[in-house]
């Protein structure tokens, strides 16, 4: 077998081009098996597998600097850079991270989980190069999808403008996570007629036609191009690059080839390399968007849809709301930055196709975009993950909230996430909104009070946040009825003594842990903006301890909110603020990750106790 004894990039180049099918076809049976055992991104991987071996065969990495777009299929990177061994690891607690990470590997140039930077990090390696008198060759890896961002454009107008020599590889499979949306999605598709028959041509029509993916190509091109008139440039070199393609991303052998010789011409070049998203895998190739990102699954049987009702997740409360909030205002749009599945936006798609916006990753103009229906009469609601939300903040402040503009945004994945790790935790939503004047953010405590918030949310006449986290909550199946919540208001859920625990959001039964365990009373503060000032103002008269409690970064947070208010009315208090602490939680699962910064019942229950040298452990209940 031929991978048994690759390891490095360097036992890689010892075989001949010839034996580098063969090989694919080894690593391709190896990455099933380890992805089909651990889960993880598998999709992207395979359909990107002979692009990896073709890179690490041609060029000379680590020297050679090698950036993987968002880098959820460099899973064949990690193996061919000494990690074979690992790769059952990722995503778990301690072992590899689901994406190119600095500190893993000399081999991972750049960190990497959101999309659309590759170009500007490789760019600037390249630049790095240049000035120091470095003989180094800088290449990104860009897909379809991550080419929809504007981040990417920014990133080929410099580089397309400075004669500096770099690659950019798009790798085009028409797929984001869903299909791929968009001008762009349509105008490579007319690239591909274009340069696609006149490479056939050349290339003879038949062995390429017959390939599947450029037969799928070949259809995808004819109906994108019914009337068009082909460019003479394409866009790529309009803006300074020189550009190759398409050519078939499964033929390891012809990508070698070519990348072999464009590696040495000293320009910005642009290779377009078409694949298919699942490749080599059927039920992945059928269904691309089922098998991006996977849990542990029998290879054989394929992914099992898991058909046992239970109550609902966060994301499919949201998404249930978001078609009973249609269906009552016809006002309502949905809009959603290229995460359709992720944030529960199918059955809305389905339902209300005239209302539903997939804009790309292109979360900068979705909240603007929302920003301009809210000026002229709609209800825009933004799906969002709080780690996305980030990428658009300006857009928050400058568009929406200073307008004050009706926006309600719905953001998921809040606070840790688990195995994606540090690049996709959402944990600092609370901090970057509760400073902007004119927001109302929310969190739920469970996943009735979601759906109350979200009607809240709706029904008020500027910028609103509701946020909640991956996955289920304590369980609460939401009632039908939708009711409006007092804004600003928390409720006592548990009356104690001397120990007030205040919870902002989604961590119920911790709290319930160690409110029991003191004695305390417990209080589900539900508005981090406003916060409850009566209600905090009447606890302190009654309490001698506060700890707040939050799923959100200390600093900034929601507890950093009740600290300022007792400042401000001059209300001596001690307060422990129980949160995330001000580092990066890698990736393991959530209940991991609660764990380690004492944010599971036990944790909590240990800070109030070891809380000022131990003084209110007094008040801890027996066990
Ligand atoms: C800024 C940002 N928004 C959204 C995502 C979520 N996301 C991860 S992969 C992906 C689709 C990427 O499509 P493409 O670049 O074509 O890669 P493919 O999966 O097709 O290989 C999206 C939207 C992200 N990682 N970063
Ligand atoms: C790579 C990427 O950014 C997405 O695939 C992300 O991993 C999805 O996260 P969820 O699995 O929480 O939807
Ligand atoms: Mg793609």
């Amino acid at each position: 077998m031929l991978f048994d004894n690759i390891n490095t990039p360097a036992d890689l180049k010892s075989l001949t081009i010839e034996e580098l099918p063969a090989l694919c076809d080894e690593v391709r049976k190896y990455l099933l098996q380890s992805v089909s055992d651990s889960g993880g991104h598998l999709a992207s991987g395979l359909g990107a597998l002979e692009l990896t071996v073709a890179l690490h065969y041609v060029y000379d990495t680590p020297n050679d600097r090698l950036i993987w777009d968002v880098g959820h299929q460099a899973y064949v990177h990690k193996l061919l850079t000494g990690r074979r061994d690992q790769l059952r690891t990722i995503k778990k607690k301690d072992g590899l991270c689901g994406f190119p990470r600095r500190e893993e590997s000399k081999y991972d140039d750049f960190g990497v989980g959101h999309s659309s930077t590759s170009i500007s990090a490789a760019l600037g390696m390249a630049l790095a190069a240049k000035q120091q008198g470095i003989d180094r060759h800088s290449i990104a890896v860009i897909g379809d999808g991550a080419l929809t961002a504007g981040l990417a454009y920014e990133a080929l107008n410099h580089a397309g403008d400075i004669d500096t020599e770099m690659l950019v590889v798009l790798n085009d499979n028409d797929m984001s996570i869903s299909p791929n949306v968009g001008g762009l999605s349509k105008y490579l598709a007319r690239l591909l007629s274009g340069n696609f028959y006149s490479t056939m041509r050349e290339n003879s029509k038949k062995i390429l036609a017959n390939t599947p993916v450029m037969k799928r190509f070949a259809r995808r091109a004819e109906e994108h191009t019914k009337g068009m008139i082909m460019p003479s440039a394409t866009l790529f070199e309009e803006m300074g690059f020189v550009y190759y393609g398409p050519v078939d991303g499964h033929d390891v052998i012809e990508l070698v080839k070519i990348l072999e010789n464009i590696k040495d011409i000293n320009e910005p070049k642009f290779l377009h390399v078409v694949t298919q998203k699942g490749k080599g895998y059927e039920p992945a190739e059928k269904d691309p968007i089922g098998y991006h990102a996977v849990s542990v699954f029998d290879l054989k049987a394929g992914v099992q849809k898991s058909n046992k009702p239970s109550t609902p997740t966060y994301t499919q409360v949201f998404g249930r709301w978001l078609c009973d909030m249609a269906a009552k205002d016809e006002k309502l749009v949905g809009i959603t930055p290229a995460m359709r599945e992720g944030s529960g936006l199918v059955e809305f798609s389905k339902e209300f196709p005239d209302r539903y916006y997939d804009v790309a990753i292109a979360e900068q103009h979705a909240v603007t975009l929302a920003a301009g229906m809210a000026c002229d009469g709609l209800k825009p609601i933004v799906a969002i993950y709080s780690t996305f939300l980030q990428r658009a903040y300006d857009q928050l402040i400058h568009d929406v909230a200073l307008q004050n503009l009706p926006v309600v945004f719905a953001i998921d994945r809040a606070g840790l996430v688990g195995s994606d790790g540090p690049t996709h935790s959402g944990n600092y939503d609370f901090s970057y909104l509760r400073c902007i004047p004119n927001m109302i953010v929310m969190a739920p405590s469970n996943e009735d009070e979601c759906r109350q918030m979200l009607y809240t949310a709706y029904q008020q006449n500027g910028p609103t946040a509701v946020r909640y986290p991956r996955g289920k909550g304590t369980g609460v199946e939401p009632q039908e009825e939708m009711k409006e919540l007092a804004v600003g208001k928390g409720e006592v859920l548990r009356k104690g003594n001397s120990i007030a625990i205040l919870m902002f959001g989604s961590l119920l039964e911790e709290a319930t842990i160690a409110a029991k365990a003191f004695g305390a009373t417990l209080v589900n503060m539900r508005f981090v903006k406003p916060i409850d000032e009566d209600l905090i103002r009447s606890l302190s008269e009654s309490h001698e301890l506060f700890v707040t409690l939050e799923d959100n970064a200390i600093k900034g947070g929601a507890g950093s909110a009740v600290n300022e208010f007792l400042l401000e009315q001059d209300i001596s208090m001690p307060v422990l603020n129980c949160g995330i602490p001000d580092k990066y939680i890698e990736h393991a699962t959530r209940e991991e990750q609660l764990e380690e910064i004492g944010l599971d019942g036990a944790g909590i229950v240990k800070q109030i106790g070891e809380f000022n040298q131990g003084k209110y452990s007094e008040h801890l209940k027996t066990a």
